[in-house]
C-alpha cells in the first residue's frame, strides 16, 4: 500500500515548486524528520485542495493537468494518514485508560485482600464486581508470561512484611516458584491461556489448567501443623513430627488447644510458637511456608477454612477413616517431608467458591455480610421446614430454575466426590475449572444435575413466596438462616488451596475414588461362556 511519505516522493519535482507556493520556504513544511503531525496533515490536505480548486489558465499544458491528478492523490493520501494517526491516538488513549482502570482496581484488591488484616472483599458484591475481581487477578493467579507463578507475586510478599521475627530470628518466608509440567515434563509453551485467535485460527494451544509443580527458591523454615481433636493417635504423631521438624532446624506453630496439650506432656515443647487470637492468626500467612494437616477430609477443609486469603501449600496426611484428600500416609511422614521440604512437589491447585449472603433487608448488595470461602461446596436446604425448598436461580443474571426439593448444593470440583455425589452430582477430577450445581432430591422427573464453567457469578434466591426458609451451610459448617426474599451470591475465588500430591493430580484422585469410594468395583466376568462369532 502507497504510504504518504512515498507519494510526497513519487512527485517530489512537481512538487517542490508548488510547495513553495503553498508554505513559502522550508521550514514551514508540514512534517519533520519525514513524520507528520494531524493538525499539519489537515492543513496540508486544504492547501492542496486549495490548489486543485484554483481555476485553469488558457494555454495549461497537459503536465499541469497530470499534475491536478497527482495532488488529488495526495490530497486522499494525506487524509488518510490524517484519520488513520487520529484513529491511532484515540485508541492509544483507550488502552491507556483501561491501563489505568486495571492498575487501580489491582491496587485496590491488593489493599483490600492482601494488607495485614487481610479480609476478604467486603463491600461491593454486585455480580459484575464478583466477576471483574476474579478476572483481574487471574492472570497473576493462573499463569503468566514467565511459565509460572511465583510466590512472592501470589502473596506479594513486600519488603515490610518479607521478615518476620520469631524467637528473637529473622525469619524471611521461603519463596518458590510454580510451573505447569505435561505428563511429567516441564512445558516452557504456556503462551496462551485457552484459546489462540491467532491468524483467525482458533486453536485450543494450551489447555487451562495442567500439573502443577512446586519448586522452593529458598528453603522453607516454618511449618504449621494443625490436627483433628479429640485423637489419640493424632496426638501421638504430632508429638513425633514436631521433635523431628525441631531437629530439622524447622520454626513449628501448632492451635493454642495443641500447645497446651504438648507442654502439659513435657516442657520439653516449650519452643513450640502459637497465636493468641484470630488477629494473630491472621499474621501468620506471612511466616508459614508449609501447612500439614493430620487426621481426614474435614481437616482439610478446616485448614483451608483458617485461610481467608492466600493458602500456604497443604501437606495433608491420612489419619481419618475415608481421606480422600489426605493421599500421605502418616507412618512415613519422615520420608515425605523430607521430600517436600526438598521439592519439587506436585500440586492440586483445589480452587474454592467465594459466598456472600445477601438480606432482603438490605438496602445495596454491598451490605452483605462476610464472605466465606469454601473448598467442598454451600449448601441451601430445607433444615427442620417440613416444606419444598423453593430457590430461585440465576446464573450472571439469567434465570436458570426454581429448585423445589430438599435443596441445592453448589459445588466445586473438589466437592464433586463429597456432598455433591451422594446427591447424584457427577465426579469431577479437581483440576477441571467448573461450579456443579446439583440439586438434592428435587421433586421432578426432569432435574439433571449441572456443570457450569468457572466464570459465572449464581445468585440463589429464596422465593418471596417460599412456604419456609432455607438454611446455608459452608463446608458442612456455620448454618445460617436464610429468610424469603434472601440471597446467596457465589463465584469462584481468587484464593485456591494448593494440597501437595503422593503421585500427582490425577493419580490422586484416581487412587481415591478406587480406594476411597470403590469406584466401579465388580467381579470381572469370565471369558468362559459364550461370544460374538
Ligand atoms: N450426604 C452426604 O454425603 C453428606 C452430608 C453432609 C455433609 N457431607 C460432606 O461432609 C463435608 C464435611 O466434611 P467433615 O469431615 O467436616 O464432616 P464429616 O465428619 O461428617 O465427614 C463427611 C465425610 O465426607 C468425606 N469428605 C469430605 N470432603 C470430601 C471430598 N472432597 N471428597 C470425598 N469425600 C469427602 C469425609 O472424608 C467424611 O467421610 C461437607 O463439605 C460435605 O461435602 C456429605
Ligand atoms: N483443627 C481442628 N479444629 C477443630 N475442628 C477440626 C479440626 N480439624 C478437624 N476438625 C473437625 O473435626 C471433624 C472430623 O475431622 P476429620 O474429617 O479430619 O476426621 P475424620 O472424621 O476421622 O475423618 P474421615 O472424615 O475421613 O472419617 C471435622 O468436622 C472437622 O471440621
Amino acid at each position: 500500500m502507497m504510504e504518504s511519505n512515498d507519494c510526497v516522493f513519487l512527485f517530489s519535482p512537481i512538487l517542490d515548486e508548488t510547495l513553495k507556493r503553498i508554505y513559502g520556504n522550508a521550514s514551514n513544511l508540514p512534517w519533520e524528520d519525514g513524520f507528520l503531525d494531524s493538525l499539519s496533515l489537515v492543513n496540508s490536505e486544504k492547501a492542496v485542495k486549495e490548489v486543485i480548486q484554483q481555476p485553469l489558465v488558457e494555454g495549461i499544458d497537459d503536465h499541469l493537468v497530470e499534475f491536478s491528478e497527482a495532488m488529488r492523490t495526495v490530497s486522499k493520501v494525506l487524509r488518510r494518514a490524517a484519520e488513520g494517526k487520529a484513529s491511532a491516538q484515540a485508541e492509544a488513549s483507550e488502552w491507556k485508560r483501561k491501563y489505568e482502570l486495571e492498575r487501580e482496581r489491582n491496587r485496590q484488591l491488593e489493599n483490600k485482600g492482601l494488607n495485614s488484616n487481610y479480609n476478604v472483599e467486603k463491600g461491593d458484591n454486585s455480580a459484575d464486581h464478583l466477576k471483574l475481581m476474579s478476572e483481574t487477578a487471574e492472570p497473576s493467579q493462573f499463569g503468566n508470561e514467565k511459565n509460572g507463578i511465583y510466590s512472592h507475586e501470589v502473596l506479594r510478599d513486600r519488603e515490610h512484611n518479607a521478615y518476620s521475627n520469631v524467637q528473637g530470628k529473622l525469619i524471611r518466608k521461603a519463596s518458590f516458584k510454580l510451573q505447569w509440567y505435561c505428563k511429567g515434563e516441564k512445558n516452557d509453551q504456556h503462551k496462551h491461556d485457552i484459546v489462540s485467535f491467532e491468524k483467525g485460527n482458533i486453536t485450543t494451544a494450551e489447555r487451562s489448567s495442567k500439573q502443577i509443580c512446586l519448586k522452593w527458591e529458598s528453603p522453607p523454615q516454618t511449618v504449621l501443623i494443625l490436627t483433628k481433636p479429640n485423637s489419640t493417635s493424632v496426638k501421638v504423631i504430632c508429638a513425633e513430627m514436631v521433635r523431628w521438624l525441631k531437629e530439622k532446624k524447622l520454626n513449628i506453630y501448632v492451635e493454642p488447644r495443641v500447645r497446651t496439650e504438648l507442654v502439659t506432656e513435657s516442657s520439653y515443647y516449650d519452643f513450640v510458637q502459637t497465636w493468641k487470637d484470630d488477629d494473630g492468626f491472621l499474621l501468620l500467612h506471612e511466616k508459614v511456608d508449609l501447612v500439614v494437616t493430620l487426621g481426614g477430609d474435614g481437616t482439610v477443609l478446616w485448614a483451608a477454612s483458617m485461610f481467608k486469603g492466600p493458602v500456604p501449600p497443604i501437606v495433608p496426611f491420612s489419619l481419618g477413616s475415608l481421606g480422600f484428600m489426605t493421599p500421605f500416609h502418616s507412618e512415613q511422614y519422615k520420608e515425605c517431608l523430607k521430600s517436600i521440604l526438598q521439592g519439587p512437589i506436585s500440586i492440586t491447585l483445589r480452587h474454592r467458591l467465594q459466598c456472600h449472603v445477601i438480606r432482603e433487608s438490605a438496602k445495596t448488595e454491598s451490605e452483605s455480610e462476610e464472605p466465606i470461602l469454601v473448598l467442598n461446596e454451600v449448601t441451601i436446604d430445607r433444615g427442620i421446614s417440613s416444606f419444598l425448598t423453593n430457590l430461585e436461580c440465576y446464573c450472571d443474571n439469567s434465570f436458570v430454575t426454581c429448585v423445589q426439593g430438599d435443596g441445592l448444593i453448589l459445588s466445586t470440583t473438589s466437592g464433586s466426590t463429597a456432598y455433591s455425589l451422594a446427591a447424584g452430582g457427577s465426579m469431577v477430577h479437581p483440576q477441571v475449572p467448573g461450579i456443579l450445581f446439583t440439586p438434592i432430591c428435587p421433586h421432578s422427573l426432569s432435574f439433571r444435575p449441572l456443570i457450569l464453567p468457572e466464570y459465572v457469578t449464581l445468585r440463589i434466591q429464596v422465593a418471596l413466596n417460599s412456604r419456609g426458609p432455607a438454611w446455608v451451610s459452608f463446608d458442612g459448617k456455620d448454618r445460617k438462616q436464610l429468610s424469603q426474599g434472601d440471597a446467596l451470591v457465589c463465584s469462584m475465588s481468587i484464593w485456591p488451596v494448593p494440597t501437595a500430591c503422593r503421585g500427582d493430580s490425577t493419580n490422586d484422585f484416581l487412587h481415591s475414588i478406587h480406594e476411597g469410594l470403590h469406584w466401579n468395583l465388580r467381579k470381572t466376568q469370565s471369558g468362559d461362556g459364550p461370544r460374538d462369532s
